[in-house]
């Protein structure tokens, strides 16, 4: 009986970096070979450049660059896993056109190369942009077996999945980059059981894992047996090879089932993107750690909290800035959330500098009322401590705004907003509540009353976020109709919700798509971050309504 050991390296690649991406490629083979006696070893889309490389594909050295990898890969794993097959993703310029290739190794050999067909071009991706479609199948003969070769759309369009079948392939073998948002790894296994069992065959998917700018991928790669059953699911959030063998008995090919790692919850699978999207951008930046605002309030508790779940708390400072406003209960309750995850806590009162910028703009500023420009001097104030502390320390300044706020522009442009990276951007109010209780539930993180106090922005006496916006179990419900959903005004009243409240939420929306441009990028974790998912003009005349 012919059988197969396969290994799936389900890796985190920078983008850019294909000198740093072919050494880890290599040493994967050489890992997958000795350890496991890999016949196969499957990487990621793209692998060799990053996914998403954008217009580094533009760049001529790319060519040269991974002319040089793929030679380097070739020579070295020919000494090293002269039997291995090796399937890794790259981009490639062939016959002056540019294609999302697939290429696969044998004994210094490139046996062949094949070219993604379905080209994602919607939400987050933009292949369009770069790629041509290719229009072959590609099966790749090794140990007995047929594999055919696929990459990620090509699963989801599922044309090219029936080609391969088609064209012979015993096992199908998808490279993928496939980010995540909070329902991806469900729907992804709805999808690939149907087209397994359309064509009857077993499906290879090894997916990439790490944070990306705004994108995050959660690996989960999986093999199904011909059926659409999982045979193998590999961890979510962690880097790892994972064999699998391959058996050709009286069916044909087919995997052994092995791991099934279970589906993780909603809480657990979106504070693991977050941790995962933070920890990539501060360290694939080259940041000591970060610094961030502590206010005693939930987003900077829960900030903080992710923060430290993702670079240790040694990495991690923290600074209460209090103001005439900042109540005591605040100052305590950052205090012991500070000693609590051990991280480093300092306190700066802003009184001086506020009071400098007032005497200086008093002259200016006589006659006119009190109004939110002096609330968001205080929040400006402390932008420019944490900015101070930044550049002199080397820490990135971590910024707290979740997505409620963005939507709504409740936010201070050059104030809070100031920062590298925001991990709460895609994340509502309501869904900083869940993660945080969830979070402390697996080990005190927070201090209970800082989930239990109503909402204040503290830039006022006796201020509540409640006094000028909806509650946030109606705000958030309107905002995911407007923004998730894409309904209009009038669809969302006929859904059930205040004709007011929906007209000053989406006029909201509207009229602050300014000030996200402006603010830091942050990971994505629902259908439509903002960002490069949702791409309103910024100056624009449309009335909403319908
Ligand atoms: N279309 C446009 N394109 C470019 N720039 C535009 C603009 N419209 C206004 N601007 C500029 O933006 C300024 C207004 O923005 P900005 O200075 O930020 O001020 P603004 O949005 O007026 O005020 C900030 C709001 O956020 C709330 N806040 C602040 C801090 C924290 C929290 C919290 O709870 O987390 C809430 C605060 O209570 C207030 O309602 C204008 O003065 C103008 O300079
Ligand atoms: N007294 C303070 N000391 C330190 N940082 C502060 C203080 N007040 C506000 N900040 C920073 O500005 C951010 C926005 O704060 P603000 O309290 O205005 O709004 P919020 O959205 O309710 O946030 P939080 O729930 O963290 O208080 C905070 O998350 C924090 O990072
Ligand atoms: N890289 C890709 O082709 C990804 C597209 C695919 N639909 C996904 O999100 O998984």
């Amino acid at each position: 009986m012919q059988d197969l050991t396969l290994v799936m390296a389900q890796l985190d690649p920078l983008v850019g970096d294909i000198a740093g991406n072919t050494a880890a490629a290599i040493e994967a083979v050489r890992e997958a070979r000795i350890e496991h006696g890999a016949d196969v070893v499957v990487f990621s889309e793209l692998f060799l450049t990053g996914y998403p490389p954008e217009d580094l594909l533009l760049r001529e050295a790319m060519a040269s660059r991974l002319d040089a990898a793929r030679r380097e890969m070739a020579e070295k794993i020919a000494r090293i896993a002269p039997q291995t097959l090796v399937i890794v993703g790259y981009p490639g310029v062939r016959e002056g056109k540019r294609y999302n290739l697939a290429g696969a190794l044998l004994a210094g050999e490139w046996l062949g190369e094949y070219a993604k067909q379905a080209l994602p071009n919607y939400q987050v991706f933009d292949e369009d942009r770069y790629f041509e479609p290719g229009r072959e199948p590609l099966i790749i003969e090794h140990g007995g077996a047929r594999l055919g070769i696929l990459i990620c759309e090509d699963l989801w369009d599922g044309a090219p999945v029936r080609q391969a079948a088609e064209a012979g392939a015993d096992v199908l073998i998808t490279l993928n980059a496939s980010p995540f948002h909070l329902d991806k790894p469900a729907e992804r296994e709805r999808l690939f059981a149907g087209r397994a069992s359309e064509v009857g065959k077993p499906l290879v998917y090894v997916n990439a894992i790490g944070g990306q700018d705004e994108l995050v991928f959660d690996g989960g790669s999986l093999i199904l047996d011909a059926r659409g059953d999982v045979a193998v699911r590999a961890p979510f959030w962690q880097v790892g090879l994972m064999p699998v063998r391959f058996v050709n008995g009286d069916g044909g090919w087919q995997p052994e089932a092995g791991e099934r790692e279970p589906l993780l919850g909603a809480e657990e699978n979106l504070y693991c993107a977050l941790v995962t999207g933070l920890r990539d951008y501060v360290n694939k930046s080259g940041f000591k750690g970060v610094v961030m605002g502590l206010s005693g309030g939930i987003d900077s508790a829960l900030s903080l909290a992710i923060a430290v779940d993702a670079l240790g708390s040694e990495r991690v400072q923290a600074v209460m800035m209090p103001y005439h406003y900042t109540a005591e209960i605040s100052q305590a309750d950052a205090a012991e959330q500070a000693r609590l995850l051990g991280v480093s806590y300092e306190v700066m009162p802003i009184a001086p500098m506020v009071e400098a910028f007032t005497a200086t703009l008093a002259e200016s500023f006589s006659g006119l009322g009190a109004d939110t420009t002096e609330e968001n001097l205080q929040s400006r104030v402390r932008g420019v401590l944490l900015m101070a502390i930044s550049n002199k320390k080397g820490l990135m300044v971590q910024t707290t705004g979740n997505k409620s706020e963005m939507a709504v522009g409740y936010a201070t442009l050059y104030g809070d907003m100031v920062g590298g990276y925001n991990a709460l951007k895609d994340v509502y109010k309501t869904w900083v509540y869940r993660l945080a209780r969830w979070r402390n539930a697996q080990e005190p993180a927070i201090p209970e009353r800082v989930i239990t106090r109503p909402p204040s922005a503290e830039l006022a006496p006796d201020q509540q976020d409640s006094d000028s916006l909806p509650g946030y179990d109606v705000l958030d419900a309107i905002l995911e109709r407007y923004i998730e959903g894409d309904m209009s005004a009038e669809a969302i009243i006929e859904a059930g919700y205040e004709r007011d409240d929906v007209y000053k939420v989406v006029k909201l929306v509207d009229r602050n798509e300014y000030k996200r441009r402006q603010a830091p990028v942050g990971v994505r974790v629902t259908l439509r971050g903002f960002g490069r998912d949702r791409r309103y003009p910024i100056v624009n005349g449309w009335q909403p309504g319908n």
